[in-house]
């Protein structure tokens, strides 16, 4: 048994919990429900009163909170203690969005001086490629870049640009290359023109298979278009933190962008790893992102728990995952621009804390990190919301809309708007069976078949959801979007003392992915591993069944 469940605070929120009223009785009981649960942070709003919460919940939760002293391992981050204790770093995320007035230090050097260096070096090569100044080989503008990563070195990149199409420069154009099946950076290059291409491999480590794979078949591909090695340097740069490896492959010295160890991947967007977001929406726009990062930053640094955006939301999740058994987390967003954004979470909370020992590496004795998914609104409820409603698992939801669209046209945002809210509330309300029966008393429906169908309609409701809403998408308000879930993310892991920054379940997979390669291209069979991996090599050794 930890200490964590042996807690009083844990078993009170135990007991607590599971007395707790339906959420239609907690808004009858109290009218200024919403008023009282909902906090304004950084441009962005949240409800979090369609939650299976009363005062009561959320003082546990927020005792639950202090006790796992939240605020000296906020601290700890933002002042670069070395927190990633299974790989020795720090984590300082937060730095790359600091102003460049501030000090901090990591390793014993203030960091702020080469972030800076770095942000300039971003800024002089965007500008030249927005303004055509910056010439491929036949001397023509660069008209379309093909960004090269894989997990935080592609979902960063890929969905903030994504969600920043409107602020795109006229005339550019970007593709994402990650899987390392060739089928994806075929399709891509079908359709491209060498002289005009621009490739940005993004790798932290300058190590991981997919990205060095597919970055040599681009430089195959460009080789094979007709240009010479001379030309690489004016179409392929690189973003590493592992400079050396990268200018080993043949990345030129000057086309280098430098990150480092104290970022972890799945936190790098803010670093040189927004490249091709900066060369996309310009480099005003990539500081109105970091500025938005910065805000939030703030404000989880120096809010009370109680008003403290990330800290009420990680909490909530923390009160369905280890006191009412849900062990999923949907995201919602009824905004097309953010339809990418449930994979970039899913990342960020997944191989943050799909965790199983403590800090100290004791075993857990209470769920961590729930699977997260989600998908665009109204979409999802033509789908899977069948069994959010009336499903048997509980999967707390998260729905996010901008109140004004970019594009506005006709009734289509009041529609969309309308969607959202109206899904906030059958979650949350259901309908009873009295309820069903009233509905279809006047139907046509058989007398006899009223009951059944009646039973087939009723939805339990008291499924909680939090509303999130900004007034329109921006740089500045994305930012402080990913920045709140990365510190919700943080104190989740706060809470259940895991380390939130390492990723060693991914490393077994790709130790035994390359022992498999060289088996494939081996003399002779398989025979030594199990069975079932023996005659699956073997079968593609064949290449046909
Ligand atoms: O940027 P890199 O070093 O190529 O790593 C890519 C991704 O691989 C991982 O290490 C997991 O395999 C992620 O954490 C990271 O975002």
């Amino acid at each position: 048994m930890t200490t964590l469940t042996q807690s009083t605070t844990w078993k009170a929120l135990q007991t607590h919990s599971s007395q707790l009223p339906h959420m239609r009785e907690l808004f009858a009981q109290n009218p200024q429900r919403f008023e009282q649960m909902s906090v304004a942070a950084c441009g962005l709003f949240l409800d979090y009163s369609k939650n299976r919460v009363n005062d009561e919940t959320l003082k546990l939760l927020f005792s639950l909170a202090k006790e796992a002293k939240l605020s000296d391992k906020i601290t700890a981050m933002f002042n670069g203690d070395v927190i990633n204790n299974t790989e020795q770093r720090s984590v300082l995320h937060t730095a790359l969005r600091s102003k460049s007035t501030q000090t901090i230090m990591a390793e014993g050097a203030n960091i702020v001086p080469e972030i800076q260096q770095t942000l300039a070096k971003m800024a002089k090569f965007v500008g030249s490629v927005q303004s055509g100044e910056w010439k491929g080989y036949t001397g023509k503008a660069i008209t379309d870049i093909v960004s090269i990563g894989i997990g935080g070195s592609f979902l960063g990149p890929k969905i903030v640009s994504q969600a920043l199409r409107p602020y795109w420069q006229e005339g550019l154009n970007c593709h994402f290359v990650a899987n390392v099946d060739a089928t994806s950076i075929c399709e891509k290059l079908k359709n491209l023109n060498a002289e005009t291409t621009l490739f940005v491999m993004s790798s932290k480590s300058f190590s991981t298979q997919e990205t060095l794979t597919n970055t040599l078949s681009a430089k195959d591909w460009f080789l094979a278009q007709g240009a010479g090695q001379q030309d690489v340097a004016k179409h392929f740069v690189a973003v590493t933190s592992n400079v050396t490896k990268a200018t080993e492959f043949g990345m030129d010295a000057s086309n280098i962008f430098p990150m480092w160890d104290w970022v972890g991947g799945r936190y790098s967007l803010w670093s040189a790893i927004g490249l091709p977001i900066a060369l996309l929406i310009g480099m005003d726009n990539f500081k109105a992102l970091l500025d938005g990062a910065h805000q939030m930053d703030e404000h989880f640094s120096n809010t009370p728990v109680e008003q403290n955006m990330p800290v009420i939301m990680a909490m909530l999740s923390v009160l369905y995952g280890n006191f009412h058994g849900a062990q999923a987390h949907v995201i919602l967003t009824y905004d097309h621009y953010l339809r990418g954004l449930p994979a970039y979470f899913q990342q960020l909370d997944m191989e943050s804390n799909g965790k199983s020992v403590t800090l100290d590496g004791s075993d857990v004795d209470y769920s961590t990190g729930p699977v997260i998914w989600g998908g665009e609104g109204t979409n999802g409820q033509h789908a899977y919301h069948q069994l959010l409603h009336q499903g048997t698992s509980l999967i707390p939801a998260d729905f996010i809309m901008p109140l004004q669209s970019h594009n506005p046209l006709g009734e289509h945002h009041d529609q969309l708007a309308s969607n959202c809210f109206g899904q906030t509330q059958a979650l949350m309300q259901g309908r009873t069976y009295d309820e069903a029966l009233a509905e279809l008393s006047n139907s046509s429906l058989d007398a006899a078949q009223i009951p059944l169908i009646a039973k087939h309609k009723v939805m339990s409701g008291n499924k909680p959801s939090n509303t999130l809403l900004m007034n329109k998408l921006t740089p500045t308000t994305l930012g402080a979007l990913i920045a709140l879930y990365e510190h919700k993310t943080f104190v989740q892991g706060a809470i259940w003392q895991i380390n939130s920054f390492d990723q060693w379940g991914v490393e077994l997979g790709k130790q035994l992915g390359n022992d498999v390669l060289e088996r494939i291209g081996a003399k002779e069979e398989a025979t030594q591993l199990d069975s079932s991996s023996n005659a699956l090599i073997n079968l593609y050794r064949q290449g046909k069944l």
